[in-house]
């Protein structure tokens, strides 16, 4: 049976270079993680080494933004899973809705990515997410589904353990996004539970983490992470300060027991 965490991450996006992403990563290095907590920080890839290396030792995980299926070749830009790995990561962001929309993601590539950082022992944190459109014509489930079904297409089972979703709205993100109502990301999480059950069984034995990411911040992170298909949280602009980060991580360390006994 896996057992329930309470995952919160920060993606700092195309923000913080190298000297400021060090900054920030020796202030989270000495942060003691509330028990049951996962933790992880997406640093832009000018820094992912060295984010990675001063991060080594401590329990909060080093992931990259995105990267390509090819593991090396004529790939001009690209970075790969073995490259990733290489620097010290242990996971990466996947279909996030700004690759999606600005670069040209497709479910498909996000199935090629994955399993290709799966190949390289990197855990996937894949995004999912509704435009205002589909939120707004009531179709937002079935366009999470056929995201989710892509993404984890052709994965075995152990592969399934490693996996974990995020349910991020396109349009509750950044300064012009809403954050989405807790009931609705409730609603979203429960049917999305019953896909990845469809998937991964409905025995218990593999718990997919689903996490809720858009407008996150202090006045509503208890709100989502307190719901019960609801594994944690994915944080942009409340978290790229990392005082702010570590608050609030500590602020829904006592959900972890409460979620635990649910
Ligand atoms: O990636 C995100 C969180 O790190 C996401 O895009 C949400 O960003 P935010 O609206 O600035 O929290």
């Amino acid at each position: 049976m896996d057992q329930k965490s309470v995952w919160v991450g920060t993606n700092w996006k195309m923000n913080k270079g190298p000297g400021e992403a060090i900054a920030a990563a020796d202030a989270l290095a000495s942060f003691k993680l509330p028990e049951g907590v996962r933790a992880f920080v997406t640093p832009p890839l000018t820094s992912l080494k060295d984010v990675a290396s001063i991060l080594q030792d401590s329990p909060v995980m080093v992931g990259a933004q995105t990267m390509y299926w090819e593991d090396s070749g004529a790939w001009t830009g690209e970075v790969s899973a073995p490259m990733i790995a290489e620097c010290g990561a242990s996971c990466v962001l996947l279909g996030h809705s700004e690759r999606r929309q600005n670069f040209g993601e497709t479910d498909w590539t996000v199935n090629r990515k994955v399993q290709a950082a799966l190949r390289h022992g990197l855990r996937p944190l894949i995004c999912i997410g509704d435009l205002l459109d589909e939120y707004e014509a009531g179709v937002s489930q079935e366009t999470l589904a056929r995201q989710t079904k892509i993404a984890l297409n052709g994965l075995s089972r152990e592969d399934l353990r490693q996996v974990v979703v995020i349910y991020e709205p396109v349009w509750a993100i950044g300064s012009s996004g809403r954050p989405a109502d807790p009931p609705f990301v409730s609603e979203i999480h429960t049917k999305l539970r019953s896909v990845v059950e469809e998937i991964a069984g409905h025995d218990g034995s593999i718990r997919i983490p689903l996490l809720y990411g858009g407008s996150v911040s202090r006045a509503n992170i208890r709100d989502y992470v307190a719901l019960s298909d609801v594994d944690g949280v994915l944080i942009g602009r409340a978290g790229w300060d990392p005082e702010d980060f570590m608050s609030l991580i500590a602020s829904v360390g006592d959900l972890v027991s409460v979620k635990a006994g649910a």
